[in-house]
């Protein structure tokens, strides 16, 4: 499934946040989007995922107009893991998991062994199978992540948007959350602020500055000292990271 936005406008608060954006996300590819704090990420994202309309533009995934669609019909297709993730009522962790099932659903179906299937899979994939009867809300943040992941997983969407994914994270489940996501091999669009991940996991980079895309494509291709310089206002000097043979970035203000 392939995601395309087209000459998208969003105001918030009758400001101009993000200002005619087009981009595009290929099928099974993952492509990450950066920028400073403030640039406009979420709320591209946001309208992505249904959570704010556009004033002007078009998003599809495939030929599904995402902006006139019901959040239903675009939820069987598409997984969204954002930034913050609380729930205000308590839960099992497998209970929040089989939620991620719901799009499925008719109103009052039960669920069946297939979705309990989906639900086993997705605690597996996210290293959650002992955690299963713990209550959600006793979590930590980074645990919390982990569940939202296994719930989108069990929802079995053919593209996944995620608003930086690793943040609450440890350094090791920073790496497991992202290679469980990539194992998926579905279409994916992340916004990372950590850009040695970027570079690891990303076939295609957009940059974001204050609301415009001033750069795209390859890591190699975009992530350059100067134009971390123009976004992030930091001295920055790119290394080939020993262990990854990646981009390894020095940071200095
Ligand atoms: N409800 C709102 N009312 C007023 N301004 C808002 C609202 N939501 C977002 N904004 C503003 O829109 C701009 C872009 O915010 P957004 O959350 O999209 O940025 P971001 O790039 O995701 O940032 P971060 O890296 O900090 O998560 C910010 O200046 C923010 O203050």
């Amino acid at each position: 499934m392939e995601l395309t936005v087209e000459h998208i406008t969003i105001e918030v608060a009758r400001k101009p946040i993000v200002k005619d954006l087009t981009l595009h996300v290929p099928d099974k590819q993952t492509v990450g989007l950066i920028g400073a704090n403030g640039s406009g990420k979420s709320t591209l994202l946001k309208s992505i995922y249904k959570s704010i309309s556009p004033i002007k533009g078009t998003i599809f995934l495939d030929d599904l107009d995402v902006v006139k669609a019901s959040n239903r019909r675009v939820a069987k297709q598409l997984g969204v893991v954002g930034q913050f993730n609380e729930l205000n009522f308590d839960l099992t962790v497998e209970q929040v998991v089989l939620l991620g099932r719901t799009p499925h659903k008719k109103l009052m179906e039960s669920d069946n062994l297939y979705d309990y299937q989906r639900v086993q899979e997705a605690l597996l994939r996210t290293n959650l199978m002992n955690y299963r009867h713990r209550s959600f809300l006793s979590l930590s943040g980074g645990e919390k992540q982990r569940v939202i992941l296994a719930r989108t997983i069990a929802q079995e969407p053919q593209i996944m948007i995620l608003d930086e994914p690793t943040n609450h994270l440890d350094i090791r489940y920073q790496l497991e959350i992202l290679t469980a996501v990539k194992q998926l091999n579905i279409t994916t669009f992340v916004a990372l602020h950590d850009l040695e991940l970027t570079a690891s996991y990303c076939d295609y980079i957009y940059a974001l500055k204050d609301g415009e895309l001033v750069a795209q494509g390859t890591p190699e291709e975009v992530l350059t000292e100067s134009l971390i310089n123009e976004i992030f206002q930091v001295n920055c000097q790119i290394y080939e990271n020993p262990i990854t043979k990646k981009l390894g970035f020095h940071y200095s203000i």
